[in-house]
């Protein structure tokens, strides 16, 4: 499924905050938003996954304006794994993730079971169903909310900052697990060398618009990194793979 950000505007108290983002996902990409802090990214993904509403422009998935979508139907084809998930009550982490079944009916317990049961295994949380949400590790909850968002069975993930607490084979894991699932996905990372080796597509953000967008290598140049991040960037290749990376200091 594509989506399409349309000239998208987000005001919240009279600011703008998100400044007429127009931003496209073509089915089954992996699309990056990169910004330093407060430049808006998990603004313009609140409004994609229907937390904001847009003061101007829409949000289109296959054309259909989102915004416009019942709120079940929206969930059945749209699965976001929002910064900050609160979570007053302790569920298990079963129930967790069975919660991402409510959207779809008319499929029976033992289909819904085993749909939970593969998201569990593919996030490896499988050994954590009868825990408690609350008491997990902040990684742990991070897994469980990506298993939760796989067994909605989306064909959108809209993800702000999914490697958030997960140490560094699980942040490979779970990106690689993301690229491989062949949906549409639009995600706010902040480590630019592991969002260059995940994704198809990337968008920087500043200041609530869109200043570059592309692919990885030819976006992050020195020169933008300096401008919106304030570093010097050296890219560097891998001694085994020659895949690019990146290094940063401060600029002088
Ligand atoms: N509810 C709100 N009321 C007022 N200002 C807000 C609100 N939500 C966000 N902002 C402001 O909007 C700007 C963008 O915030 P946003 O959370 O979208 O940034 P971000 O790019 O996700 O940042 P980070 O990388 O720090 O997570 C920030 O200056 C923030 O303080």
């Amino acid at each position: 499924m594509r989506v399409d950000i349309d000239d998208v505007t987000v005001e919240i108290a009279g600011t703008r905050l998100v400044d007429e983002v127009r931003l496209s996902a073509c089915e089954g990409k992996f699309v990056g938003l990169v910004g330093p802090n407060g430049s808006g990214k998990s603004t313009l993904l609140r409004t994609v996954y229907r937390a904001l509403r847009p003061a101007a422009g829409a949000v289109r998935l296959d054309g259909a304006d989102l915004h416009a979508m019942d709120a079940r139907a929206a969930a059945r084809v749209l699965a976001a794994l929002p910064q900050e998930s609160s979570a007053e009550f302790d569920f298990t982490v079963a129930e967790v993730v069975a919660m991402g079944r409510l959207p779809h009916t008319g499929r029976t317990a033992v289909s819904d079971r085993r749909i939970c049961a593969e998201a569990m295994a593919r996030t490896e949380v499988g050994h954590l169903a009868g825990r408690g949400f609350l008491g997990l590790s902040g990684g742990e909850k991070q897994r469980v909310l990506i298993a939760r968002a796989l067994a909605q069975q989306p064909r959108v993930l809209v993800l702000d900052e999914p490697t958030n607490h997960l140490d560094i084979a699980h942040q490979l894991d779970v990106l690689s697990l993301v690229r491989d699932s062949g949906l549409t996905v639009l995600a706010a990372l902040h480590d630019l060398n592991l969002a260059a080796a995940h994704c198809d597509v990337l968008y920087v953000i500043d200041g609530g618009r869109i200043v570059a967008s592309g692919p990885p290598h030819d976006v992050l140049q020195p020169a933008l990194l300096a401008r919106v991040f304030g570093v010097r960037a050296h890219p560097v290749r891998h001694p085994e793979t020659g895949a690019l990376q990146l290094l940063f200091d401060l600029l002088p």
